[in-house]
């Protein structure tokens, strides 16, 4: 699991270790480590250096040496020549690093203007010099974090640097990972500084290919030579309408693509001939399910549906028309999966909201339902209260198309009719949704009955540690 941890959480660990090593140590790892991040640039080349007041400037000062040594060129801008780490700025300056007043036209930019410490937006000088990246577009690679970001909240209030790549030390950090800070940070690397064993729970989680195992526990019956259909789990799907009919096949397309070994369907008589016409292994009409997924493509008729799937006292996933019909709570374990349109309306806010703060209306919404909240999107969310956030990494933005969220919403209650939590069956069914979507085509248009019909490989390759 990739992790990413709180600024009050770094600083405590930071503050545990760097009691135990002599002075300065922990930002001389964090200098090579930037450094080395660095071995691209060219010797001869210039590279620009914006330094802030504290320690992230620091960093970077201290990476100019490295770089210096090496044959590369560094120019400082500094954005307050009273406050900035005197040691740093002495150390680059004897290596040869030349102060200038402002950045020129530069193939290479080193953001060192704020770290951790930030308040998120930039202003003066240091606005100036974002907008400057952003005509000129050098080769920027953020230290840290991209400056100006809300670091613990993902969010990007003002103005902020947007890098091509971040390396960041220690740990990641949730604006990193989480929309719509996420992209202002460009690739990812993390640098070890020793900080890991004095980390305590992370603030936000993101699985791995190496994550296979979290699929176990949904996976009992594989070693049970007993095992059949019914230990594996059975699925109702109520979805689809007149109007959108589609949507109860692609549900059940993801349904039958799960861990589950049968998928039921409640519809109407046409809805249900025609589904069991083409997906004939489905049983349709009411019986024993484990779980049940509410909503995709659902008419008029998704409140009655919700309050009748309750009334099993069964786990749930509720998706599309039946997030219009919550109860005050939830006292099964369910799973609503929302996109930033229909969890604003769910929270009677703007979509504007929902999408400039994510992980905070996401995080409202879980702990206003009692329910697992996975808000759809590009850095899809899955939040449950007293579990660790978790943040999916897969996927490309061409999933974002028709019957998608169908698919998934079908998927995810396969997992939890084989017995997954709803936070692990959110957060795994993205991932593999994702995945699927890489296994279907990589880098361009697909449909989402490409995405269900890749999702049974995708989810052996991941079983199989080969994602
Ligand atoms: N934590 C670690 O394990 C390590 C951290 N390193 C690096 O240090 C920075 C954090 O340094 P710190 O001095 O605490 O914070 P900043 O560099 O972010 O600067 C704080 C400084 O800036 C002022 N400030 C804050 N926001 C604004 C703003 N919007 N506009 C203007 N000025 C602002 C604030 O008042 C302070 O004076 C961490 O990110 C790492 O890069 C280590 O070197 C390795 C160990
Ligand atoms: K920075």
């Amino acid at each position: 699991m990739l992790t990413a941890h709180s600024v009050a959480d770094i600083r405590a660990a930071e503050e545990t270790l760097a009691a135990t090593l002599p002075d300065g140590v922990l930002m001389q790892r964090a200098a090579r480590g930037l450094a080395e991040a660095l071995a691209d640039v060219p010797t001869g080349d210039l590279v620009i250096a914006l330094i802030g007041p504290g320690n992230n400037g620091g960093d970077a000062l201290f990476a100019a040496t490295h770089l210096l040594d090496r044959g590369v060129r560094v120019d400082l801008c500094l954005f307050d020549e009273q406050k900035v780490h005197a040691e740093g700025l002495a150390a680059a300056t004897a290596a040869g690093a030349q102060v200038v007043a402002a950045p020129t036209q530069q193939r290479w930019c080193l953001d060192a203007v704020l770290g951790i410490g930030a308040r998120p937006g930039l202003e003066g000088k240091a606005a100036d010099w974002a907008a400057w990246i952003a005509e000129q577009r050098p080769f920027t690679v953020a230290v840290d974090v991209p400056s100006g970001v809300d670091v613990d909240g993902a969010t990007t209030p003002g103005t902020h640097v947007r890098a091509d790549a971040t390396v960041t030390f220690g740990t990641h950090k949730a604006a990193l990972l989480a929309d719509p800070s996420a992209p202002a940070a460009g690739d990812v690397h993390l640098v070890d500084i020793g900080l890991g064993p004095h980390l305590g729970e992370p603030l936000l989680e993101a699985i791995e290919p190496s994550d296979g195992h979290l699929l176990a526990p949904a996976l009992e019956w594989l070693d049970d030579p007993r095992a059949h259909k019914y230990k594996r789990g059975v699925v109702g799907v109520m979805a689809g309408s007149e109007q959108y009919a589609g949507a109860a096949h692609l549900c059940v397309a993801g349904a039958q693509a799960g861990t589950a070994g049968m998928v039921r369907f409640v519809g109407s008589d046409a809805l249900s001939a025609r589904v069991v016409d083409r997906a004939p292994e489905v049983v349709a009409g009411r019986g024993r399910v484990q779980a049940w997924v509410v909503g995709p493509g659902g008419g008029d008729d998704a409140g009655e549906q919700l309050a009748s799937a309750l009334e099993d006292d069964l786990p749930v996933v509720v998706d599309a028309s039946a997030l219009e019909h919550l109860p005050t709570t939830f006292l099964v374990p369910a799973l609503l999966t929302p996109h930033a349109g229909e969890l604003a309306a769910m929270l009677g806010v703007d979509r504007d909201d929902v999408e400039s703060d994510p992980l905070g209306h996401a995080t409202q919404a879980a702990f206003r339902w009692g329910a697992t909240v996975l808000l759809k999107g590009r850095r899809t969310l899955v939040v449950t209260q007293s579990r660790v956030t978790r943040v999916n990494l897969t996927g490309s933005s061409w999933l974002g198309t028709a019957g998608a969220g169908d698919v998934l919403a079908g998927f995810a209650g396969s997992l939890m009719a084989s017995g997954l939590h709803p936070h692990d069956a959110g957060s795994l069914a993205a991932f593999l949704h994702g995945a699927a979507a890489d296994v279907a085509n990589p880098d361009g248009p697909l449909t989402a009955t490409d995405v269900a019909a890749a999702l049974p490989v995708a989810t052996a390759e991941f079983l199989g540690g080969r994602l």
